[in-house]
Formats: C-alpha cells, sequence, structure tokens
C-alpha cells in the first residue's frame, strides 16, 4: 500500500522504552514538537522528576536552538502537574502565549516556548519513543493513530468495522486504510454521507432502481451497494438512516443479496462495510434511532478516532505538510494551533491554516505567523471550550484547609464543558486547559456531577 518514498517518520530522540500502559510504569516528560523551524518529536524524560534546558542540552536531539539561554528553565513534574521555572534566560519562557516572571514555579499546560522551540508536557513518553510521528500517503499517524491502525489491520480481515470520532478527526482516511489493508483492497472504495441523503431518496440510492420503478426511472440504476460489490462500502454517519432503510440494509448485509427498486430477482453482493458516526452507537440503539440488530451486525469491532487536542504531536507536522510550496511556518503559528482545542478537528485546523497563509501573503510577510490565524480559528463555539489566555498560574504556598465556594460562572463552565464533551472527564479536562486529576478533584469538591460517558480512565 505505501512505498518508501511515501513515508517519513519522524522518530522520538529515545529509544523504546516497553510497552506497558500501567500507571506506575509511565514515563512523564516534554515533548519537543517545534524547534529550528520544523516540526519534530523528541521525548525528553525527566530525570528524577526535573530536567533543565538550555542550549546545548544533549536530551534537546540534534537540533539546538540559538535563541535558548546556556541555562533556561528547569521543569519539574511532582506526580500530577508539570511545572517550569525560567532560571534568568534572555530570551524568556512563554507558558501558553504569556510569558512567565522568572526564578518562581510555574504550572507548564498546554504548550511551553524556550527561544524558537515549543515543548508540550506528557503524562507519558513512552508511545512517542516507540513510534514516532510519521506521514504515511500524506496521512500523519502519531503514536495514538498508529495504535489505532493496528487494530483497524486486523479488523481489516473481517466483514465490518465502526469508527467514532469527532468530526474532522479522520475518520474517512480509517475507512481508507480499512479497505487498503483488506484482502478487498482491489475493489472499489465507495464513501456515502448518509447525512446528506434526503430521506425519499435515500432506498433508490442505497439499493439501485430498475428502469420503470418510479415515474423518470428511463433506465437502470445501480446503487451505492451494487457500486462497492467486491469492494468496501463507507456509511459515515450511519444512525442518519431510516429505520425502515436500516432493516434493508442489514438484509443485504445478513443474505449478501440485494433487491433494487423495481427487480423481481436480487443480485449476489460481496462486500465488506465501514460505518462511522461521531456518537455512541449503543446509546443511539438504546434511544432509538438506530436498530439493535443492525448494531449487532455493523457495530463491532469498533475504534475511537481521540480528537486532536489530544494528539498534540500531530499539529507541527501537520501544519508543515499543510503549507504551500516555498512557504515556512513561524513558531507562534504552531504555538497558536497548539493552544487551541480545534473542535473541528484536523479539518479545521488544515482550513484555517490556508486562510492565515492567505491573510501572511497579502501581508507581504515571508512565514506564516501566529497573527496570521484568524482570532476564532479552532475556538470552541462556547465560552466552555475556549482556553483564555490567562497568566499561567504559581503553585499554591499551601494547601487551603476548606475548599473555598466555586464561583456561580466558573460552575456553569464546567458543567457546560462536561456536557460539550459527553461527560468525558479527560477531554473535557483538555478544553478547560486543565490537568484531569485537577478537575477530577474540583468536581468531587464542589459536587459537579457528570453526565453519563464510556470514560473508564
Ligand atoms: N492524520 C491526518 N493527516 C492528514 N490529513 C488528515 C488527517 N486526518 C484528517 N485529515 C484531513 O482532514 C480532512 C477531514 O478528514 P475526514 O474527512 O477523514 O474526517 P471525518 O472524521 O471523516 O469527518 P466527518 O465526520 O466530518 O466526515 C480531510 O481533508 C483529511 O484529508
Amino acid at each position: 500500500m505505501e512505498t518508501e518514498q511515501e513515508r517519513s517518520t519522524l522518530r522520538a530522540s529515545r529509544g523504546a522504552a516497553g510497552a506497558g500502559t500501567d500507571a506506575e510504569a509511565r514515563v512523564p516528560g516534554l515533548m519537543r514538537l517545534f524547534g529550528g523551524g520544523k516540526a519534530m518529536a523528541v521525548a525528553l524524560r525527566l530525570k528524577e522528576g526535573a530536567l533543565e534546558l538550555g542550549r546545548g542540552t544533549a536530551a534537546l536531539g540534534e537540533v539546538q536552538d540559538a535563541k535558548m539561554s546556556r541555562r533556561h528553565a528547569q521543569v519539574r513534574f511532582d506526580g500530577q502537574r508539570f511545572w517550569v521555572t525560567d532560571l534568568g534566560s534572555q530570551n524568556g519562557t512563554f507558558v501558553d502565549g504569556v510569558a512567565i516572571p522568572k526564578g518562581t514555579a510555574h504550572e507548564a499546560r498546554r504548550v511551553v516556548r524556550m527561544g524558537d522551540s515549543l515543548f508540550v508536557p506528557s503524562m507519558d513518553l513512552r508511545p512517542l519513543e516507540l513510534h514516532g510521528v510519521e506521514v504515511v500517503e500524506q496521512f500523519v499517524r502519531g503514536p495514538a493513530m498508529q495504535g489505532l491502525l493496528k487494530e483497524v489491520s486486523q479488523a481489516s480481515l473481517g466483514h465490518s468495522l465502526y469508527i467514532q470520532g469527532e468530526s474532522g478527526t479522520g475518520k474517512e482516511g480509517v475507512a481508507r486504510a480499512f479497505h487498503a489493508l483488506s484482502p478487498r483492497r482491489s475493489g472499489p472504495f465507495i464513501a456515502v454521507n448518509c447525512a446528506a441523503i434526503p430521506e425519499s431518496l435515500a432506498e433508490r440510492l442505497l439499493f439501485g432502481a430498475r428502469k420503470g420503478a418510479y415515474s423518470g426511472a428511463d433506465v437502470d440504476a445501480q446503487g451505492y451497494l451494487q457500486s462497492a460489490d467486491g469492494g468496501t462500502l463507507f456509511l459515515d454517519e450511519v444512525v442518519e438512516l431510516d429505520l425502515a432503510v436500516q432493516a434493508k440494509l442489514l438484509r443485504v448485509l445478513e443474505n449478501r443479496e440485494v433487491l433494487a427498486l423495481g427487480a423481481s430477482k436480487a443480485q449476489r453482493i460481496d462486500l465488506h462495510v465501514c460505518c462511522a458516526s461521531n456518537k455512541d452507537l449503543r446509546a443511539q440503539v438504546a434511544s432509538g434511532r438506530l436498530r439493535e440488530d443492525l448494531y449487532f451486525r455493523i457495530g463491532r469491532p469498533d475504534v475511537t478516532l481521540p480528537p486532536l487536542r489530544q494528539r498534540p504531536e500531530e499539529i507541527p507536522l501537520l501544519l508543515e505538510r499543510g503549507l504551500s510550496p516555498g512557504r515556512s511556518l513561524h513558531v507562534s503559528l504552531v504555538e497558536e494551533c497548539l493552544r487551541r482545542p480545534w473542535p473541528g478537528n484536523v479539518r479545521e485546523l488544515m482550513s484555517e491554516l490556508g486562510v492565515a497563509e492567505h491573510a501572511s501573503h497579502l501581508r507581504g510577510a515571508s512565514r506564516v505567523e501566529g497573527c496570521h490565524l484568524k482570532p476564532d480559528a479552532g475556538a470552541a463555539f462556547g465560552p466552555a471550550l475556549s482556553l483564555p489566555p490567562e497568566a499561567p498560574r504559581a503553585p499554591p504556598r499551601k494547601a487551603p484547609s476548606k475548599a473555598k465556594p466555586l464561583p456561580a460562572d466558573e460552575r456553569t463552565r464546567i458543567e457546560h464543558a462536561l456536557r460539550q464533551n459527553g461527560g468525558n472527564v479527560t477531554a473535557t479536562a483538555e478544553a478547560l486547559g486543565m490537568h484531569r486529576t485537577q478537575l477530577r478533584r474540583l468536581l468531587a469538591r464542589h459536587d459537579i456531577s457528570v453526565p453519563d460517558s464510556d470514560e473508564h480512565a
């Protein structure tokens, strides 16, 4: 499916470190994702919980940064959070775009800039160390995507796959991989967006129609199912299909024959089906939007594509590859992109990059900079998901003896974010720019209930 030229990999600087996922074996550290004007994926472990960084630090990897001071900053992990202290650097240290005062520890949240380098804290560096970030046939694959594609590879030997993920996360790309990895790869791949099919046309478009089946049917017309014969049918937003059409689809998948509208004889077909949606299919069955029997036919095995905000290591490479030839990225653009939640995921990132590139061109800039990005690009639709440029926080000097009441607007912000993220605490914490443990503590302390979700982490 791929050639050597089509594959390039940003290897993490450390070697493989074992593949367990147990919490004790986790290796916290920093990911250096940008330096020397280029995307990179360098894993920096914190020795005994801390690491001093500066020009010449071996852990930075091959590409050094002339704008970093020799002793630039120290990063420390306290078991739950990362803290960064500027050691008196010349050019300063920035957390989420805001300069931190020298000499005191500040929480390192989404992205830390020193010189022209960008670092993102990671609770576990092992996946990056093991897999790096690669590009295969224009598709950027970080460690999470590579792990997911292994599952897809196994699934491609079977009859179906269900892909769950937010809009724009790359579900169609994964469906194409399901097809390309399967024994049916030489057959057709037919992608259908079920949400875009008018209800009245769904049967005709899916199952086809014989000449004379309805007024205006002058010729036999193939449906998507016949077109996908011998290959893979990708049904995006499958729960948008009407229940009667779902019943007919199930019959086709079970009997392996399709009866076109107006036809008297069914036609044998052999196809595999890959479905996708941004919804939890079991919940759709529970609410009566999806037939239970169809769920058992198309809902397993399933994979979940994490949103882009949970895969920051892919962002610099996506930006680099999305630029027009001859253009280059300024560190400020990558920093801005790493800070924002991107509810529209990769699709939104790539489209806003195009807008920013155009703006930089109009202003005669040689590089695309953070200021060329529209202020609302990648921002949440509601106030809850936005990542305000608030000043980085210093660690509390001592633990408060009693919890202070939570301001009403803060409670509303958290509850709204929980709803937006379907009760997923990890995603909500990311969206609010805080650590998961921190959010869990807030929820417990202030008795905020979490809507039902699948998260068991
Ligand atoms: N990992 C990736 N590397 C490069 N481009 C990507 C990647 N993921 C997604 N894209 C690009 O982002 C756009 C959206 O991807 P895709 O259509 O696969 O998303 P989707 O999850 O199917 O979205 P929707 O649910 O809205 O249909 C496409 O242009 C795709 O090429």
